[in-house]
């Protein structure tokens, strides 16, 4: 059956990072998953239905492999489409409001991170961000309201320069932002008192991954014994870590480094582009949830109350898999 054009463009966007950011990826993919149950013209088989929207969960999932974000925001709908029964009205409806529910959670989340986060936050602080995160921006802007926050430096965040939409973005909302080169960082770090960063997926041991460059910052405020907090939803948590997966580092094309030509120019010379890499939880000094703080060593709890109900299928092999082996064969 055919795909909705609309759920093949969130999938291009995600892929191609038009849409970016691990949370945003979440909320596109709920989105896209209710759009193709709203749009669905296949028969009145619930079991079609079922397979059709699968074959739409494994095409979402496969956009980007790092933020665990996108896979969770999909089992979410999954799941609830799973427990649900009756016709296929019945079973468009129990996709259209799980990616609702979803959606809603999510921007709620953001918000209560924004409050909860803020409280760290010292008096006439300066902070240091990178990348540019909806969840660490949220902290910065709601300290700032409070009067908190003097200046924040935000990363260029190369090669794709992310650290440019974090300083329109707090800019928008009269926060002082500098622009530095991601080289810089450790220069810097003598001036800033708190690192505020966003995360695309943790795992279970409070290793956070999130845009490369970010094992370095924490390094560089680990030596001059700067703060880290890392905001981020509870969503943004592996389950697959438990059975000791590991997380998948995306590695993007060269050509977001240097042009296509000095690479046809220059054949012997290989360019490198991972996207993400891993802080360990040694280097963080709390995780800011919509639930509360944690340490990140509590990451654990997290996952067994946010996934307790998946432990059983996470054992026996994965959920993602389970859920969507209907069309495994395709
Ligand atoms: O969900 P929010 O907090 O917005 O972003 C979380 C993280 O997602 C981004 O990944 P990318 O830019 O999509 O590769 C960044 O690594 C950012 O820190």
């Amino acid at each position: 059956m055919e795909i909705p054009s609309k759920v093949l463009e969130i999938a291009e966007g995600i892929k191609t990072m038009r849409i970016r950011g691990a949370g945003k990826i979440a909320r596109a993919a709920a989105e896209a998953l209710k759009i193709a149950a709203e749009n669905y013209k296949g028969s009145n088989d619930p079991e079609e239905f079922r397979k059709y929207m699968s074959r739409i969960a494994n095409l979402v999932i496969s956009t980007r492999p790092t933020a665990v974000s996108l896979p969770n925001a999909v089992i979410y709908v999954m799941y609830n489409l799973s427990r649900a029964s009756g016709n296929v009205e019945e079973l468009r409806e129990a996709v259209v409001n799980a990616a609702e529910k979803f959606i809603e959670e999510s921007l709620n989340a953001i918000k209560k991170i924004g409050e909860i986060g803020a409280r760290r936050i010292k008096d006439n602080a300066v902070v240091l961000t990178h990348c540019h995160s909806t969840a660490a921006a949220s902290v910065i802007i709601t300290a700032y309201k409070m009067g908190k926050i003097v200046k924040v430096y935000s990363t260029e965040t190369r090669p794709f320069y992310q650290g440019r939409i974090t300083y329109k973005h707090l800019s928008e909302h009269g926060v002082p932002v500098i622009q530095i080169p991601d080289s810089a960082v450790r220069y810097i770090m003598n001036e800033v008192d708190q690192v505020v960063v966003g995360a695309d997926t943790i795992a279970s041991n409070g290793a956070v991954v999130n845009k490369i460059g970010t094992s370095q910052v924490a390094l560089a405020a680990h030596e001059a014994r700067v703060r880290v907090f890392v905001a981020a939803e509870t969503y943004k948590f592996s389950p697959a870590t438990l059975i000791g997966e590991l997380v998948p580092i995306e590695y993007r094309s060269p050509t977001e480094i240097v042009p296509q030509e000095w690479i046809d120019k220059h054949r012997n010379v290989e360019v490198l582009n991972p996207a993400f890499d891993v802080t360990p939880p040694e280097y963080i000094d709390a995780i800011i949830t919509e639930q509360g703080v944690i340490p990140p060593q509590s990451a654990i709890l997290v996952l067994l109350e946010r996934f307790g109900w998946a432990l059983e299928k996470i054992k026996q092999g994965g959920l993602g898999k389970l859920l969507f082996e209907e069309t495994l064969e395709e």
